[in-house]
């Protein structure tokens, strides 16, 4: 490792957001490979000064602040809790011999036994979902980290021991690591959820998660040191409280986003386009893309890259398109994240996806309704056929999801809403949607897809048809829909 020596030391004490910009810059493009543990220690030092209050902080006078100054972070900070990382990690294991001539492949008992003393020093009980436990930092003088910060946090270890094949697996929801000669061994490192034994040391599950959206039909985003570095930027959290975020903080992330965005390094990571979405929609970079080409430009990598099956890119974008008041299209992006959820199996893993739907379904649909059917107008969406379409396609898509699994997804909850969407619109609208049925050869050919990966999209096409895979129903569409999910809630009743 280049270690502490190696980074230009002109770069500190770091007093404002340009030269975090400037040792990131240097790190992805002047060294052999970026130093994981170093930025890390700097983003969360920062990060860390500004949105953890320090409560008997000396009151500091209110200087008048530069936009992007920060408080100063000297190199000895830095390079302490640089130091005490490479400490940690080389007592546990021994760095590999450098002068061996071939390449040195990590071992599984490697792997496990990086994420042991990582797992071992930290403190006993903390609340894990708190901000800002992703990083180093957190690690390094609080001893606290977040899923997320575990797993980041064996691959920097990792790289501290000199094995430059192990990398950080991102799905939509968990993350593990990869290594081995050829990048395909597998490796559990961190937790996943509440109250589930932790999995660490054994490969990703080859079994009925293997169909669950926690593993995203083994198609996760499988980073090179450099999307590792994004992975980390990706995590800096600037919220200060529930209602704020620390300013400079937001700077910070958005225009190390850029730079890796400019880089390359973004092409093939979705979610932190979304992010970098996100931040743009918040406020605008002058001369960049806008945002909403941002959420088209992940969503357009996802289907590219991971034979779309991830969800978040398209619920970026109808989080956009709702926050903006674009609802016909809010409709569009939902039933099209619905066309990804339906390929899955529901496993109890999959709660964070399950309650994205049902906040969805329940919450910004039901409002959307209710701002359309008030005020009355002939553009209204409740006149459109192709807002129903999109709404059947979105409902239809959580029904199968269900199908199949273990796990039911709908519940009594879920029907009242769906049931007062669906009334909302009128027969003569409700009429003008075709229902095109896929038969039983479709649906055996989508299974086959899934099953061998390949990108089996049979999206309905995107005008007022709308496919089911259900028998030819001569009612108005939608009827069969609410029959089969009030059947559902009465016998959930009985
Ligand atoms: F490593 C884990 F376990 F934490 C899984 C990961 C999550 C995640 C992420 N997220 C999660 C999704 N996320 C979303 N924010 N808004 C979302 C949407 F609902 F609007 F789509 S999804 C915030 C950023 N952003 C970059 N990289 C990652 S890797």
């Amino acid at each position: 490792m280049a270690g502490f020596r190696g980074i230009d030391k002109a770069f500190f004490p770091i007093k404002n957001v340009s030269s975090v910009i400037e040792i990131f810059k240097h790190q992805l493009e002047k060294v052999s490979e970026p130093d994981l543990a170093l930025l890390s220690i700097i983003v969360g030092a920062v990060e860390n000064s500004l949105t953890c209050s320090r409560p008997n902080a000396p009151l500091q006078l209110c200087e008048p602040m530069e936009p992007s100054s920060l408080p100063t972070l000297e190199i000895h900070t830095v390079e302490s809790l640089y130091n005490k990382f490479h400490a940690i990690i080389k007592s546990a294991v021994d760095p590999v011999v450098k002068t061996s001539r071939e390449k040195v492949y990590a071992t599984r008992e490697i792997v496990k036994k990086v994420s042991d003393v990582v797992w071992n020093t930290l403190s006993r009980s903390y609340y894990k979902d708190r901000a800002h436990l992703q990083s180093l930092y957190s690690y390094l003088t609080g001893n606290k980290l977040d899923c997320f910060g575990v797993a980041f946090a064996v691959v920097a270890g990792c790289q501290v021991l000199g094995y430059s094949d192990v990398h950080l697996a991102l799905s939509e929801d968990h993350a593990w690591v990869v290594f081995g000669q050829y990048g395909t061994e597998t490796a559990e490192v961190t937790w996943h959820g509440k109250g589930n034994e932790d999995k660490r040391g054994q490969e990703i599950g080859k079994g009925v998660s293997a169909r669950s959206w926690l593993y995203v039909n083994n198609k996760p985003v499988i980073c090179t040191r450099a999307m590792e570095v994004a992975a980390l930027v990706s995590a800096i959290n600037p919220s200060l409280n529930t209602a704020h975020d620390a300013y400079e903080v937001a700077l910070l992330q958005q225009e190390l986003l850029w730079l890796l965005y400019d880089l390359g390094h973004l092409a093939k990571y979705p979610m932190a386009i979304g992010n970098l979405g996100d931040l743009e929609e918040i406020s605008a970079t002058a001369g960049r893309i806008p945002c909403d080409v941002l959420f088209k430009e992940a969503i357009a990598s996802a289907r590219q890259n991971y034979t779309n099956m991830h969800v978040y890119p398209y619920t970026y974008q109808g989080g956009y398109f709702y926050r903006n008041k674009m609802y016909e299209e809010a409709f569009e992006s939902w039933a099209n994240a619905s066309d990804v959820i339906r390929k899955y199996n529901y496993s109890r893993d999959d709660e964070e996806i399950y309650k994205e739907f049902l906040e969805i379904a329940n919450e910004l649909i039901p409002h959307i309704m209710k701002v359309e059917s008030s005020g009355f107008s002939a553009n209204s969406i409740l006149k459109k056929p192709q807002c129903f379409a999109h709404l059947l396609r979105f409902y239809d898509g959580i029904c199968q999801w269900e199908e199949g699994s273990a796990t039911p997804v709908l519940h009594i909850g879920w029907a009242k809403p769906l049931v007062n969407t669906i009334s909302k619109f009128d027969a003569d609208v409700r009429a003008k949607v075709n229902i095109i049925c896929e038969t039983a050869e479709d649906r055996i050919e989508q299974q086959h897809n899934f099953n061998n990966h390949s990108n089996g999209s049979t999206n309905c096409l995107n005008n007022n048809n709308y496919c089911v895979p259900k028998k030819q129903d001569l009612s108005p569409p939608g009827t069969d829909l609410i029959n089969a999910i009030e059947s559902k809630v009465n016998s959930a009743e009985e």
